[in-house]
């Protein structure tokens, strides 16, 4: 496991950098590659540590992928192409390959063995094996089929329609995915809308899906046609350096190609909400998946309260969000946000433990966190837990810090962001 230590920074951040692909896209890509008819090229792939995971194993079901860097080709055979895999199906740190995989492998007529690391092991699948058993798979695991490893049995499937018990997009992409293969309507019912990165390339492979109000229809029996993919960068990546322009004085930082899909930009509106000097510049509007340019300056910001339908939005941003309330005025309250507790960490804990460490006054509540601002923060050693979200906004911090910090597990970065330190210190100001 690597250490790094982040030296206190005493300038501000300037200059202009291209985050790297989508991760949620990226999977997507490679998984609706697979299960189309034909060459699907991907361009702007995130070659992160979880999307190589998913390489991974649609090869080891007999898919012919080329990588390289960030251009892939995937030479799908349709789904009835897929082969039974002769060794275990392993995720690595990827909830999302683990739960969409699911969903294909519901209609497969073979077993599949799944598995992942330790963060994996630890994170509930019931939400997916539960309505894609109702469907007619069969799965079984640890613990009555709620932890890993996880055994797939496909099989001939029925519709159905389902009201989600949690607001989950790989919940919903899992059913989906299903639902392509199944005989009749499968119906999925959204207590509060997630993004919607499978509805929109369901589209792209040529498929049909129909969203009306909270529902999301998908017709079984629906063959792919093999498209041509590119990925805008990721904006759970350009937000920590969203944060870090807002925060660090005197910076300015222009963020190109970022993707804007509406289910994703809660942390746009959080910037905006909280008084940050913000501009967006976007591209072609009609585009699958809509991006743009992001300019941030340094500014005064207040606090503001996050909770509701603003929550799936920003869902994978509020480390860095909580990073950015210990420096607004006032107090930052989060809600609704139970779902951190079951991510590649309890996101709750890890946020609240190591930004005490560094000397925030923050506290944890039973569905988010309530941030006291204006805090002056201090060096110390902390810890990403191998959570690559929680690494990053750990060394967001360190530009605050009046001492060095000492960053254990920094290594876990790589998982959606393999460049970042290289990104973070071409803005520091020598
Ligand atoms: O569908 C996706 O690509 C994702 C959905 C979210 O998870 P949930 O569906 O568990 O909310 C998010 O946290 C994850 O990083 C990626
Ligand atoms: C929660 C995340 O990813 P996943 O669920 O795919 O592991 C994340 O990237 O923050």
């Amino acid at each position: 496991m690597s250490t790094k230590t982040l030296k206190t920074n005493k300038t501000s951040l300037m200059g202009e950098i291209k985050v790297p692909g989508d991760k949620s896209i990226s999977h997507r890509a490679v998984m609706f590659g697979s299960i189309a008819e034909g060459t699907t090229r991907i361009e702007n792939f995130l070659p992160g540590e979880d999307c190589l995971s998913t390489i991974s194993c649609f090869r080891k079901l007999g898919v012919e992928i080329i990588q390289n860097g960030s251009e892939v080709t995937v030479k799908g055979n349709g789904i009835d192409g897929l082969k039974p895999p002769e060794e275990t199906l392993y995720v690595g740190n990827s909830g999302t390959t683990i739960r969409l995989m699911m969903g294909i492998l519901s209609g497969l007529p073979f077993e599949s063995r799944l598995e992942g690391d330790e963060s994996i092991a630890r994170r509930p699948m019931t939400r997916v094996t539960s309505p894609l058993s109702k469907m007619g798979a069969r799965i079984d695991g640890r613990n009555s089929g709620e932890f890993t490893p996880l055994i797939v049995v496909g099989g001939k499937l029925s519709g159905i329609t389902y009201q989600l018990p949690v607001a989950s997009a790989q919940v919903k992409s899992a059913i989906l995915l299903a639902g392509l293969q199944a005989e009749g309507d499968t119906v999925v019912l959204e207590p509060v809308k997630t993004r919607d990165h499978t509805e929109r390339m369901i589209k792209q492979f040529g498929g049909k899906v129909e969203r009306e109000g909270d529902a999301v229809k998908v017709a079984g029996g629906q063959g792919l046609k093999a498209a041509d993919i590119n990925i805008p960068g990721d904006i759970s990546s350009a937000a920590f350096f969203l944060v870090a322009g807002a925060v660090v004085p005197g910076s300015e930082i222009v963020l190109k190609n970022v993707g804007l899909n509406p289910t994703r930009t809660g942390i746009i509106d959080v910037l905006e909400a909280m008084g940050a000097n913000i501009t967006i510049e976007p591209y072609d509007q009609d585009a699958a998946e809509p991006a743009g340019d992001i300019t941030i300056k340094y500014s005064k910001l207040n606090a503001t309260t996050i909770e509701g339908n603003l929550i799936p939005r920003l869902i994978d941003e509020i480390p860095v969000i909580a990073l950015l309330a210990t420096q607004a005025e006032g107090k930052t309250v989060i809600k609704d946000a139970g779902e951190l507790k079951v991510k590649e960490t309890n996101r709750i804990d890890t946020v609240v433990n190591e930004l005490r460490k560094l000397g925030a006054n923050i506290e944890a509540t039973e569905d988010g966190m309530i941030v006291y601002g204006q805090q002056d923060l201090f060096g110390d050693t902390v810890s990403a837990h191998g959570d690559h979200r929680i690494g990053m906004m750990l060394s967001i911090a360190a530009l605050l810090c009046k001492k060095d910090v000492v960053l254990e597990q920094s290594e876990a970065v790589a998982v959606s962001y393999p460049g970042f330190f290289d990104d973070l210190y071409s803005l520091v100001q020598e």
